[in-house]
């Protein structure tokens, strides 16, 4: 069995594959891995693989010494089964690249656009050749909602959850409909760019945050939410000679 972790920048991610079935998924705080123990204990793991996009704290780095197995630390040394063409692999947040190389393994000959919306959201290509390009970054959900209230004045902290209008009426649902319109708009933006270049693009969407279209794009969308765990375990699997 693979242990695989994903530690974002809200929740930390632990799952378990037996091949490449995931079994079982928890969810912890990325300052403490709670629930380590209990699934460590449940299996029979050979080896682990670790990918961060943050500093870790002295807590989870003890959780993480503590296993009795070989764990690959994803960075900019690891192999990869795509090209990286990152200008700057070494800053990469390797979540991105396990994303990229879930959807890659699904369809490999085909150029795809994958979209993750977690703490921020992030926006990846990978080419039919399998090569990375890139992608970009803007903010998420939550830090939508909360820079909105933090930069200003008079906006409150508004709730994902409540009354949801076309245009808001108040300030509550001008708010609430300005941010999920937002991240609508932008994501149908993407995607209607990129087709443009690449007729044949697929697109994943992945990521903590569910949120529902209304527009005729929906239908083209695989939507995954363990993509970023699915990569990272087919990694494991690629270097499984090397560690
Ligand atoms: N039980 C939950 N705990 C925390 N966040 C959740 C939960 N369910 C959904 N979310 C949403 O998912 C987002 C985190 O998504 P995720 O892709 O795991 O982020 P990251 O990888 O950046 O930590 C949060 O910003 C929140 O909006
Ligand atoms: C862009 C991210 C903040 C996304 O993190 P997440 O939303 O998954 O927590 C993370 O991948 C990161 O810190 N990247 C480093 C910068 C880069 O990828 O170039
Ligand atoms: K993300």
């Amino acid at each position: 069995m693979n242990l695989v972790i994903d530690i974002g920048n809200t929740v930390a991610k632990v799952a378990v594959f037996d091949g490449v079935s995931l079994l079982e998924v928890a969810y912890d705080s990325n300052r403490n891995l709670e629930h380590l123990s209990d699934i460590y204990s449940k299996y029979h793991f050979e080896k682990a693989i670790v990918a961060t996009v943050i500093d870790l704290s002295e807590q989870v780095l003890a959780q993480l010494a503590l296993l009795p197995i070989p764990v690959l630390w994803l960075n900019e040394t690891t192999p990869l089964p795509v090209v990286n063409l990152y200008e700057t692999p070494r800053t990469l947040g390797y979540d991105r690249m396990a994303a990229v190389v879930a959807a890659n393994e699904q369809f490999p000959g085909k150029d795809i656009l994958v979209i993750d919306a977690g703490t921020c959201i992030t926006y990846e290509f990978v080419d039919a050749e399998g090569r990375y390009h890139g992608g970009n970054i803007s903010p998420g959900m939550q830090m939508r909602f909360r820079a909105l209230h933090q930069f200003t004045g008079r906006l409150p902290l508004v709730q994902r959850e409540g009354r949801e209008l076309p245009m808001g009426k108040d300030t509550e649902t001008a708010i609430r409909a300005g941010v999920l319109k937002g991240m609508e708009y932008e994501i149908s933006g993407y995607i209607v760019a990129m087709k443009h270049k690449y007729p044949e693009l697929l697109v994943f969407l992945t990521g903590g945050d569910d949120f529902s279209f209304d527009t005729n794009l929906k239908s083209i969308i695989f939507a995954d939410r363990f993509l970023v765990l699915k990569g990272l375990n087919r990694i494991l699997n690629y270097n499984n000679d090397k560690i």
